[in-house]
Order: C-alpha cells, then structure tokens, then sequence
C-alpha cells in the first residue's frame, strides 16, 4: 500500500491535528470494524505516535488474547484490558485503537472518555461480517453461529458506541477514504465547538 501521507490531504491532517492539541484520538467499535488497520493509517497521517490496546495487551502478557481469555476468562481480560488503557492514555498526543469490547466495560470507558476524543467506527453487519470470517483469533466468535452472535453484540452495543464524540461510518472504500472522513470529523467538531 501507498504511504498514505502521500494520498491524503495534508491540510486536512494538519487542521486535525491542530483541532485534537495534546488529547489522544481514540478509536472504538465491533471487531472489524478498522479500529486497528485505520488508526494506524490515521496516526501515520497526523504524525503522531499509534498503539493498538489488543497487541499492547498480547505484549505485555506475552500471550495472545485468545490464550488469555482461555487461561483466565473475560472478566480478567476485562481487567488487564483497563489497566493497560489507563497506562497508554496518560499522555498525548497518540492514537489509541482498542479491543471492541473495551468501550463497553464501565471502567475502561471512564479512562476512555476522561483521556482523549472517541471515535466510533460504525459499520453494518454484512461489512463486519465479511471481515471477520476470515480468521478465527476472535474468542467471542468460537461459538455455533458466530454470525449471530456479532449480530447480537451490534444489538447490545451500539447504543453504547453512540455515546462516541464522533462516528464515522466504515464500509467498503479505500481505508484512505475513511482516514480522510476520520480527519474531517476532527477538525470540523473543533469548528463546531468555536462557534458555541
Ligand atoms: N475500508 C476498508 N476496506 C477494506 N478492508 C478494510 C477496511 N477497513 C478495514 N479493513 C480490513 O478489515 C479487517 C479488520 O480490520 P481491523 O483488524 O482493523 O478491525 P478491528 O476493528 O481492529 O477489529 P478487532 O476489534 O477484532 O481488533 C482487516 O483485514 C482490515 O485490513
Ligand atoms: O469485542 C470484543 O469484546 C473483543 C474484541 C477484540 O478486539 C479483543 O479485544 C477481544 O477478542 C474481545
Ligand atoms: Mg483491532
């Protein structure tokens, strides 16, 4: 793929960036969503740094999150999931991906809200879908139909999500598009607030 600071605009990012300050930029959403594959993008055009909470957590532990969640269940994930969160917020500016179960857990949403602007990648079932059948590292996805079970975590969730700062809405064009659209959501809420 093309370095992607040579396909998007470089105003965009620089009046994004001036918009964001020192605050972090958080990504949140379903599995599949492009939590990871577009924050990455987006810091690389911001220039600033980028961590991804599930590889941060696979770091640390020196296990993958399916072997976590197997050795130890969800509600410890949960935990070191918060805990490693509160750790890579406490400074800025940086762009945060998190695991899709992050935001929805009370005690990583406050560290959430309190250490950056949320960004919710919003996307339909047949686009997550699409994404995630093809590799099975999903540990909430190993059950009998795990299309139904996405189906019933998008139910559950996105009432949740809807609580983000911003929502971009992600779908099948070049993840360059969908960076663009990211960028121009954080610099025009920036315009939006100046004009309150
Ligand atoms: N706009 C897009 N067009 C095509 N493919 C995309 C797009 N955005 C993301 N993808 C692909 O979809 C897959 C899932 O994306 P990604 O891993 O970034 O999701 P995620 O939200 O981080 O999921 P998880 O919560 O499981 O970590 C990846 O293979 C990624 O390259
Ligand atoms: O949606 C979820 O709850 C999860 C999503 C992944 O990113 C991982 O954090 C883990 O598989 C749990
Ligand atoms: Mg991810």
């Amino acid at each position: 793929m093309n370095d992607v600071t040579e396909t998007v605009s470089a105003t965009l990012a620089e009046r994004a960036k001036l918009a964001l300050g020192k605050r972090n930029l958080v990504f949140i959403g379903l599995m599949g969503a492009g939590k990871s594959a577009i924050g990455r993008l987006t810091a690389q055009a911001l220039g600033i740094p980028f961590i991804d909470s599930d590889h941060e957590i696979e770091r640390v532990s020196r296990m993958t999150i399916s072997e976590l969640f197997a050795a130890y269940g969800e509600e410890e994930f949960r935990a070191l999931e918060a805990r490693v969160l509160k750790r890579l917020l406490r400074s800025g500016p940086r762009v945060v991906s998190t695991g899709g179960g992050a935001y929805i857990n009370e005690r990583s949403r406050r560290q959430i809200k309190k250490g950056g602007v949320t960004i919710w990648l919003n996307a339909d079932l047949d686009v997550l879908w699409e994404r995630v059948n093809k590799r099975d590292t999903r540990p909430l996805l190993k059950t009998e139909n795990p299309k139904q079970t996405l189906e019933n975590l998008m139910r559950a969730r996105y009432p949740i999500y809807a609580e983000a700062d911003l929502t971009v809405l992600s779908r099948d064009v070049k993840k360059e598009m969908i960076v663009e659209e990211v960028l121009a959501a954080i610099a025009d809420r920036q315009k939006a607030q100046s004009h309150e």
